[in-house]
């Protein structure tokens, strides 16, 4: 497709679909959960779309009216053996977590996605999951998908485990099977990373303690069917933060955006930047908030260290963010973005030079020199959807040339209404 260019500015109000972990998240409580789950302001993108078809797959009944998402919920022993190979999609977040729910179950699974997700280590999960007494195996030695799991009969190993990666999916992932353990586990982060899992276990009736990096969960415990409402998506939000803040005569007002603590580093870098952001109507139990952005002189920064699981899915946009400031960028600690959908440290650097930028890619990060003209090109979202829509923000500052984005059909993913929402900004 043609994206759009030379845009004279970008204003009005906006309302961001779903956050994605927490319309993940909300589904497996929910079908985990005794009782019936509604969930309003969902995230109908195609990654959790896989989610809730696998849900049914184990034979949850979830139903989608339109208004909000019922989940009859079956409890962590009313799970069916499934009749057919549970298909992921394009969605890690699935793939990880859902593998410690049926790490407890007694029956065999087969797990597949994507060619993305084909090529993303699912070792990190794998191997804690065996320790506790589950069968599961993948291709390679990185226990790529498709993965096999056969549940354990009796109650799994509780597990003491420090986390090698800063990771919420391995995070998730050991925390569904320790609830199906016979004792307590002690899972310690090697960073903070989002804590939605951990939120919603309270929400749900449950117990967790959080002490720092440290997180103690008890197996055998049942969960009690609630009402949930999804705040906007941080992740997505950002998209549009970005743009307010480099296409010159810019307010764009960003209303009921989750920020949550441990995914608002995209903030902190445009304070730091001095970008012109403001907070408004907080809402403390939603953790939501509105956020304001205007066009702004932006200075450089470094990222590094333990703001970088605050901001992971963002650095895409972030990249072009630093392209409009005057200096130099260092994004560093962020190797993480290698296993993501596409290698984003790569494909960022690539997508972004062939629009005229100066970036140059690390082992960890990027460095990126400000103050670029951006300029057109033909770019491929390698099936990533973050790709898709930094470059879809970048493109608005390219003037008289084309942008041409191929496989755009991959912002589905995560932001099916993106294009719409865009075009409603414009000037
Ligand atoms: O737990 C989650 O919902 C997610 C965790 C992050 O992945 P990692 O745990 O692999 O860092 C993030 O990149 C992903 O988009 C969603
Ligand atoms: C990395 C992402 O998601 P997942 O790991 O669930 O595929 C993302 O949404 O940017």
């Amino acid at each position: 497709m043609k994206l759009q260019t030379s845009a004279a500015g970008l204003r009005g109000q906006l309302k961001v679909p779903g956050d994605k972990s927490i319309s993940h998240r909300s589904i497996m409580f929910g079908a985990l959960a005794h009782g019936v789950t509604r969930v309003h302001d969902i995230l109908r993108g195609e990654d959790v779309l896989s989610t809730m078809g696998v849900f049914r797959e184990l034979g949850v009944k979830i139903e989608d009216n339109g208004a909000e998402v019922v989940i009859h919920g079956v409890g962590f022993k009313g799970l069916q053996a499934p009749k057919n190979k549970l298909d992921m999609g394009n969605s890690g977040t699935s793939i990880r977590l859902i593998s410690g729910v049926l790490a407890g179950q007694p029956f065999m699974a087969e797990m597949f996605g994507d060619d993305s997700l084909s090529k993303r280590p699912m070792d990190r999960v794998t191997v804690p999951l065996r320790q506790m007494g589950v069968t599961i195996s993948g291709q390679t030695d990185r226990d790529l998908p498709p993965l096999k799991i056969t549940g354990s009969e009796v109650p799994l190993k509780p597990i003491t485990y420090t986390l090698p990666v800063a990771s919420a999916q391995v995070k998730s992932a050991l925390i569904f099977a320790a609830l199906q353990a016979d004792g307590e586990s002690v899972i310690t982060e090697k960073e903070i990373t989002r804590n939605h899992t951990e939120d919603m276990i309270a929400q749900f009736g449950g117990k967790i303690s959080v002490n720092g990096k440290e997180i103690r969960v008890k197996g055998g415990q049942t969960f009690t069917a609630t009402e949930v409402v999804v705040p906007g998506d941080i992740s997505s939000a950002a998209f549009f933060l970005v743009a307010g803040l480099i296409v010159p005569n810019s307010e764009l007002i960003l209303k009921n955006v989750g920020i949550n603590e441990t995914r608002t580093g995209i903030i902190d870098v445009i304070q730091a930047m001095g970008g012109d952001l403001t907070i408004s109507d907080v809402n403390h139990v939603a953790k939501s908030a509105t956020l304001t952005v205007k066009t702004s002189k932006l200075q450089p920064t470094d990222i590094f260290g333990d703001i970088i699981p605050r901001l992971i899915d963002e650095l895409p946009v972030i990249a072009l963010l630093a392209t409009q400031a005057n200096g130099t960028t260092i994004i560093r600690d962020a190797e993480e973005l290698k296993v993501k959908e596409t290698d984003r440290i790569q494909v960022v650097a690539d997508m972004l030079n062939a629009m005229g930028a100066d970036i140059t890619p690390t082992a960890d990060g990027m460095i990126i020199k400000g103050q670029s003209q951006l300029t057109g090109a033909v770019i491929n979202t390698q099936g990533d959807h973050r790709i898709g829509m930094t470059a879809a923000i970048a493109s608005l500052l390219v003037d008289d040339e084309e942008v041409i984005l191929e496989r755009s059909e991959a912002i589905r993913t995560s932001y099916p209404s993106f294009f719409d929402d865009l075009a409603d900004l414009l000037v």
